[in-house]
């Protein structure tokens, strides 16, 4: 009998996912007749009940053989218990247990959703059958399944950058997560903690880019030269099989470059699956050769360097080989997927395990090995090409002689754009080595602007000059107003006068820099006993602690209630609800003007402006626009204070009707005064008009930022600014983000929440499925 194409299938998906036809058709038989031939239910979600009954049944093998073994004896030796060799599915369990009352708990929590809330788990979409599994296992089927991605180029999210809403709302910071209740329902920022398992491994400044080959592009990063003649379906430069991620003995296949100015090379492990530079001197092959087998290649894992010390790792698909339907997949949805596979198939359960770690370890490893051996030939080894910016020594050289960023500089001349590319991902001038020559006419004002102030976003506004990149496709970020110090819109009521400031609120008797008098100015006075800034222009650490507890941790949270709330007051829909609380949080009030210090008081820091080097630069896990800094900074320093329109909350509502804001509340005060007027309860909206903090991304709860409120030259409450801080020392070129507080459940909430894509193990919009098994367990 002609076998059931069904069935064929079935094999061929569980291929893919590098499980055999072997392993795959006896659990297949054993769910047909469960399920009764109910092959719906074993096709549902990308096959998730077949793969996690694959995986159980080779738990179960693994597990029995243990035991097996314990019987003999023979893990006696090795001083294993049976009990011991059970626990990972037991603090599997447990962990599940915990998560479910949690959740339910935060059902029952609530301050109005006021309290952050645990990661969404999206039960609703699993199958029947997974959902009664995932009562005893968390890492539900459909963690192995593959996840419906949406295309690794953030070409769309670039695009649609600035038009979607961020909700950002009070919530709370858990340092035990489980005990999270939910998070806010209104629009306030959230601070977050600096626990960060991922941490370790972003902080090295390496990155991991899922790539998408792209050929309409019109300006071509140096850093993809090959995929300008390749077509789609090409596979570039050098290619590890994804089964060598698992398969130790799968042979690897290089691919040599044939084209290049900057030589990459192939990096390839050897046959016993050893890695770093020894695996190197591999056998190397052209793209065409690697075309031309195609089959054998169906995804690719590729390693590439440069001589200048790059380091590149990307992933790519060959989506013409019997995929169509194939989605490159977000990092974080890989990353979930890796994770859960590793889990599985080692059973590894240190909460600290990170597949982007390992792999940015693979990058360390092979710059240290490659620089031990300098002067050996660099023929046949491989130097990862990806995280190119991060130490290429090559590019400080081009961006010496380029421009101080080293990032996007362009030339016109003739009526042409000629935007050229440097090794290190950036385009650059350097003579005669144009890649593509762009007619001006063709490129739109918005782009020739942005190509103008690629050395500075901000037009010359900040004391500091702040680039932008794009080492992933030809995007450019939409166009704003850039502005350094908020500006009322129109119904705001923001009073700047001298006359406000009684001696009381300031310190006119001071001179010089107030942190040297002992005793704390009357300025300083009002945040506490003390002086809130160390010299260095830095938070103090116990400020900075209580400020971040005071707005993550829930024990230590305090919600303020209006009497009348202004969000629910201008709410279009005529059904007011009672005020879902604001976060209590610890404010800063600076010198200023009226004061007897000088600028460089110490206790002036937010109104000196951006002090570091930052650069706007396009997220490789589809987020959008992104910020990071280019320099190491401590922990708690300021980075940049969020600029933007000075709106009345009516205003926002207006403005969200069109969907395009950017907004953040200034409700620090709200619950303490009596309602608060109209033209005094303002927010700040920098989607049209705003600083660099525009792009500063969303990340639950383990961001590297903390909003803390500012005053400075008004002591009415009502108007305040909102500065960003550093809840921990944060490496060079990682990206900087921040916990918008949002409530991804909050469906009424009048501005529309992302799909979150923050890579967070924290993340409270991560499905079950995708999440990382290690975070469960961290629990
Ligand atoms: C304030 S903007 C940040 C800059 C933005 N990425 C850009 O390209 O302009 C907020 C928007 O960025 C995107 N974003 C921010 N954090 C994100 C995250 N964790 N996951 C996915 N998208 C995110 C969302 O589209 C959101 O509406």
């Amino acid at each position: 009998m002609a076998p059931d194409p069904r069935a064929i299938l079935a094999c061929r998906a569980m291929a893919d996912l590098g499980i055999s036809k072997d392993r795959t058709k006896p659990v297949l038989k054993r769910l047909l007749k469960l399920y009764d031939k109910n092959w719906e239910m074993i096709m549902a979600e990308n096959y998730r009940v077949l793969i996690d009954a694959i995986f159980d049944d080779e738990d179960s093998k693994v597990s029995e053989c243990k035991i097996d073994k314990i019987n003999d004896g023979e893990d006696i030796e090795e001083g294993l218990t049976p009990d011991e060799l059970e626990r990972p599915l037991k603090r599997t369990r447990r962990n599940q247990e915990v998560l479910g009352s949690s959740s339910h708990s935060n059902n029952n929590t609530n301050v109005a959703g006021n309290i952050l809330k645990m990661p969404k788990v999206e039960e609703d979409e699993l199958s029947p059958a997974l959902q009664q599994q995932s009562l005893e296992l968390p890492t539900s089927p459909g963690n192995l399944a593959p996840q419906p991605a949406s295309p690794v180029s953030p070409h769309h999210d670039g695009l649609n950058k600035g038009k979607e809403l961020v909700a950002v709302g009070p919530s709370a910071l858990q340092r035990q997560p489980l005990e999270l209740p939910t998070s806010p329902g209104h629009i306030a920022p959230q601070p977050v903690s600096p626990v960060s398992p991922h941490q370790d491994g972003r902080n090295k400044g390496k990155q991991l880019v899922v790539a998408e080959p792209d050929t309409h592009a019109l300006i071509i990063p140096k850093e993809e030269p090959l995929t300008v003649d390749m077509h789609h379906d090409e596979v570039p430069i050098t290619v590890i099989h994804p089964d060598t991620l698992s398969r130790r003995d799968s042979p690897i296949r290089a691919v040599s470059t044939e084209n290049r100015e900057e030589p990459l090379e192939s990096m390839q492990a050897d046959e016993n699956g050893g890695g770093g530079a020894s695996a190197a001197k591999s056998e190397q092959r052209t793209s065409c050769q690697l075309a031309a087998n195609p089959d054998e290649t169906p995804g690719s894992l590729e390693i590439a360097s440069s001589q200048l010390g790059e380091v590149k790792i990307s992933i790519s698909y060959n989506s013409a080989l019997g995929r169509p339907n194939f989605q490159m997949p977000s990092i974080d949805e890989l990353r979930g997927l890796m994770e859960q596979r590793c889990l599985r198939s080692y059973k590894l359960i240190d909460p600290n395990f990170d597949v982007i770690k390992i792999l940015n370890d693979m990058c360390e490893c092979i710059s240290e090995i490659a620089s031990n051996s300098s002067n050996q030939s660099q023929e046949g080894i491989a130097i990862p090409a990806l995280d190119v910016l991060k130490k290429s020594p090559a590019r400080n050289a081009l961006g010496a002689e380029c421009n101080k960023n080293g990032c996007l500089p362009a030339r016109m001349s003739n009526g042409s754009l000629n935007v050229e590319c440097s090794a290190n991902g950036c385009v650059d001038n350097v003579e005669g080595k144009a890649l593509v020559v762009v007619p001006e006419h063709q490129l739109t004002p918005n782009q020739l602007r942005w190509l103008h102030d690629a050395n500075d976003v901000t037009r010359g506004e900040e004391k500091v000059e702040i680039s932008w990149a794009n080492e992933i496709n030809t995007d450019f970020p939409s166009p704003f107003q850039y502005i350094s110090e908020n500006l009322v819109f129109q119904n705001a009521h923001v009073s700047f006068s001298l006359s406000q400031i009684g001696d009381e609120s300031c310190c006119p008797t001071c001179f010089g820099d107030c942190l040297l008098s002992q005793q704390p100015c009357a300025c300083a006075s009002q945040a506490g006993k003390s002086y809130v800034y160390a010299s260095a222009g830095v938070v103090k650490e116990d400020f900075l602690e209580e400020c971040i507890s005071m707005t993550r941790d829930p024990q230590q949270q305090c919600l303020l209630y209006c009497t009348e709330c202004p969000l629910e007051r201008s709410k279009k829909n005529g059904f007011p609800e009672t005020c879902k609380g604001h976060i209590k949080r610890k404010v800063i009030k600076e010198c200023w003007s009226r004061c007897g210090c000088n600028m460089k008081c110490g206790n002036r820091v937010v109104q000196r402006g951006v002090n570091y080097k930052l650069q706007v630069f396009l997220t490789p896990d589809g987020k959008g626009w992104g910020l990071r800094t280019l320099e190491k900074l401590p922990k708690g320093a300021f980075v940049c204070e969020f600029v933007g329109e000075i709106l009345t909350i009516s205003e926002l509502y207006a403005r969200n009707t069109q969907k395009l804001t950017f907004p953040i509340l200034l409700d620090a005060y709200w619950g303490l005064k009596g309602a608060s007027k109209d033209e005094e309860a303002l927010c700040l909206d920098a989607a049209s008009y705003g600083n660099v903090a525009r792009f500063i991304n969303h990340r639950c709860l383990d961001a590297n930022l903390i909003e803390i409120p500012v005053e400075v030259e008004t002591p009415d409450h009502h108007y305040y600014h909102v500065a960003f801080f550093t809840t921990r020392e944060v490496d060079s070129y990682e990206e900087l983000t921040w916990d918008y507080g949002i409530d991804f459940d909050d469906l009424d909430h009048p501005i529309k929440a992302f799909r979150c894509r923050c890579g967070s193990m924290f993340c409270r919009n991560m499905k079950r499925s995708t999440r990382s098994r290690s975070a469960i367990i961290a629990r």
